[in-house]
């Protein structure tokens, strides 16, 4: 499973996400500069206008994006969606693009989430491999601009759809209509202790607090997740600076990420948080941490030098570091 989320705090928003599953890729850090030139297979090839940071896998010197944010503070993140996710053959209608080509081709040429749903109506989803060792995967996406407004983008039997996102989260399955409904079925869950409708005029013992959040669900599943992560997003508080906004941001995602040992997904297997990331959408501070190593580690954007053309892949830190104070 997996979360993702556009948090806002101090004027400025911050994007990324969860990724959860039982083995790593080897992803680590990629930016990719403004001159890199992305061989697409169904389009002219292109210079990236905009400069982006994500995570990914490189391979054959492409940048596979797991989920990346880019100079002009549009970011965009894949999840599962196994199931209910459909790609098409190739449209001549139409311009094709490859799931996995769908992070570069938005970030290279958009700047905010408009620009992105008027470049989605000359889209479609074509189901091509990248290669025989790395096939499609079902995934549906999550995309936020520096208003902080957010839309998901879903590719179905029934063609492209684009949402827009007004709890600014998403999990995994079912489809996002889906995910909003649910929400109702919680719509009475607060930080505030309950009152008392059950039986009135009886004095309940409210023995512990935070009953009001008593029915919140705690699963490892998407559903729960999609209800736990907007309740916290919703009522997290704003930060007032960089340091306090990063600090509440990564404990809204931690707050649905995945222990090892409590997601079983075949023997001896389990799904667990691999690592959370989030880049602050204003500045281009991409920020991670990850299932070995929960401090915080930065990468910004605009030290490095955007005009070049060679991707930079930085080393994921993995080593815990504990603060000894005796
Ligand atoms: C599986 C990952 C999403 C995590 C997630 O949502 N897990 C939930 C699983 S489930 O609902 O509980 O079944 C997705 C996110 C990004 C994906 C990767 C990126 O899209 C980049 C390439 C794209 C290639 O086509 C396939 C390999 C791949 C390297 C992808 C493998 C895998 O599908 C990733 C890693």
């Amino acid at each position: 499973m997996c979360t993702s989320i556009v948090y806002s705090s101090n004027n400025h928003h911050y994007f990324g996400r969860n990724l959860d599953l039982e083995i790593s890729f080897g992803e680590h850090p990629v930016i990719t500069p403004r001159n890199y030139e992305f061989q697409y297979r169904k389009l002219p090839n292109k210079k990236a206008k905009y400069a982006m940071v994500g995570m990914a896998i490189v391979e054959d010197n492409y940048p596979l994006y797991f989920d990346a944010s880019n100079e002009e503070g549009l970011g965009i993140a894949g999840l599962n969606f196994d199931g209910p996710c459909h790609y098409f053959p190739e449209n001549a209608e139409k311009n094709n693009v490859t799931p996995f080509e769908l992070i570069p081709y938005l970030l290279s040429q958009c700047t905010t989430v408009a620009e992105v749903k008027d470049a989605l109506k000359d889209v479609s989803l074509v189901n091509i491999n990248f290669s025989e060792k790395l096939p499609l995967s079902p995934l549906h996406w999550l995309m936020a601009d520096k208003t902080g407004e957010s839309i998901v983008v879903e590719s179905t039997l029934s063609g492209l759809h684009v949402y827009d996102n007004p709890v600014h989260v998403l999990t995994n399955n079912p489809e996002f209509p889906g995910q909003l409904r649910n929400l109702a079925n919680y719509s009475n869950i607060a930080p505030a202790q309950p009152k008392n409708t059950l039986v009135p005029g009886v004095d309940l013992n409210l023995y512990s607090r935070g009953l009001g959040t008593h029915f919140l669900p705690g699963g490892m599943d998407s559903a729960s997740r999609f209800v736990k992560i907007a309740f916290v997003r919703a009522h997290s508080p704003q930060g007032n600076n960089e340091l306090s906004s990063v600090t509440n941001y990564f404990h809204i995602l931690h707050s649905v990420e995945q222990p090892k040992g409590t997601d079983e997904v075949g023997p001896n297997s389990y799904e667990y948080t691999i690592y959370s990331d989030g880049t602050n959408l204003e500045t281009g501070t991409f920020y991670y941490t990850n299932y070995e190593n929960n401090q915080i580690n930065a990468i910004e954007l605009n030290k490095e030098n955007l005009n070049g053309d060679e991707l930079t892949d930085y080393k994921l830190i993995e080593k815990q570091t504990i603060n000894y104070q005796n």
